[in-house]
């Protein structure tokens, strides 16, 4: 009989159902984390449980679940896990904080690209048999200034693609480090300059109390008109009525989302805009990177659990694709205890 009962939550990789159950002491149950009463019962007979970013591990899951040692993000970003109430009730937090931020970055791309020469918009005017050549005049991205918002593991990625675009790329980080940021290419400046300069933001923050809402209406209104704005982060750090009237008004030349205050988010006044484009929160969603999620939360789980080591060829694969000057200055999985 299984020792230890986890939850898989959320739609992960079936690598992380396999690592589980590896040495036979983990039965796994898969529930719809967003079902509440499912997930609120499950959680009730559960000694760890794995999510994404859609189910969320709130005081109230927290309470509900008496037997729980472990919640696992398998992702980067602990906005849907109050991390501090798992801590109050000794329940360990982890998530898998470089496991996917080369989708993440390379999405960003693909959105300021697309935001750039108005992708979406021209290939939805061909399907309607329309051939407007002079309506999706698009802007080089040579010799333009891009500024990045959060010179992270995803910002330090964006930063360096786009680089190699010959853009001049500045970032605002008050944690940063000059030197990490030099060997990017990027020159770190205050957030007045790099709203006062960019024709291209890219946001790549974490949503915290300090970063809701910094794109509001002060910081919009402090922009140059011609400004493009990628969030690829979390919804909320640009606040989204803000950012309507600003485009709406002309006071910035367009935006693209990938992620909403609330998600699923079907159904926003900011879709109906010509210069919006929008995905539905894509940036992690390649099998490389769900693989490396699932397996690593996986890995944290067992080591949480069993205090299994995790195997060195885990972390393998993705080392080799990001820098070390990217992955070296930032925090360990095990994120609380
Ligand atoms: N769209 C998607 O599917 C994905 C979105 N994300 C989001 O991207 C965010 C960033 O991810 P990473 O780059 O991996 O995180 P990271 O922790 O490596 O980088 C975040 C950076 O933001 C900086 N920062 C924090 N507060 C700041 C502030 N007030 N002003 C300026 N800089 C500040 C930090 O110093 C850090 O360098 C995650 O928190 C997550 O919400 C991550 C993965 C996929
Ligand atoms: O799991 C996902 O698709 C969400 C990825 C993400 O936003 C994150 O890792 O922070």
């Amino acid at each position: 009989m299984s020792q230890y009962v986890v939850l898989i939550a959320d739609a992960l990789s079936p690598h992380a159902a396999e690592v589980l159950t590896r040495d036979g002491s983990v039965e796994v149950r898969h529930v719809d984390g967003t079902d509440r009463p499912t997930l609120l019962a499950a959680l009730a007979g559960a000694d760890a449980v794995l999510v994404r970013s859609a189910t969320r591990i709130d005081a109230e899951a927290l309470a509900a679940a008496p037997r729980l040692k472990v919640v696992a993000r398998a992702g980067v970003g602990l906005d849907n896990v109050d991390v501090t109430a798992a801590t109050a009730a000794g329940v360990l937090v982890a998530n898998a904080p470089a496991s996917n931020v080369v989708s993440a970055a390379e999405h960003a791309v693909a959105l300021l690209l697309a935001l750039a020469r108005h992708v979406p918009q021209a290939h939805a005017a061909l399907r309607d048999g329309r051939w407007a050549r002079s309506s999706f005049t698009g802007v080089e991205l040579a010799g333009k200034t891009l500024g990045v918002l959060g010179l992270g593991r995803i910002g330090s990625l964006v930063a360096r693609r786009l680089a190699a675009f010959d853009m001049e790329v500045i970032a605002y980080d008050p944690y940063a480090d000059e030197e990490h940021a030099h060997a990017l290419g990027v020159r770190l400046t205050g957030l007045d300059e790099l709203l006062a300069r960019a024709r291209f933001l890219t946001v790549h923050l974490p949503l915290t109390e300090g970063t809701a809402g910094l794109i509001g209406s002060d910081a919009l209104r402090r922009v140059r008109p011609d400004l493009r704005i990628v969030n690829a982060a979390r919804g909320g750090i640009v606040d989204e009525q803000e950012l309507y009237a600003a485009l709406k008004e002309g006071r910035i030349a367009g935006a693209a989302l990938d992620v909403y205050a609330q998600e699923p988010c079907t159904d926003s006044p900011l879709f109906e805009l010509d210069n919006v484009i929008a995905t539905p929160h894509l940036g992690a969603s390649t099998p490389e990177a769900q693989e490396r999620a699932g397996t690593q939360a996986a890995e944290s789980v067992l080591l949480a659990l069993t205090g299994m080591p995790v195997p060195e060829a885990v972390n393998a694969p993705l080392v080799s694709c990001v820098p070390d000057a990217v992955d070296a200055p930032l925090e360990s999985p095990v994120h609380a205890l």
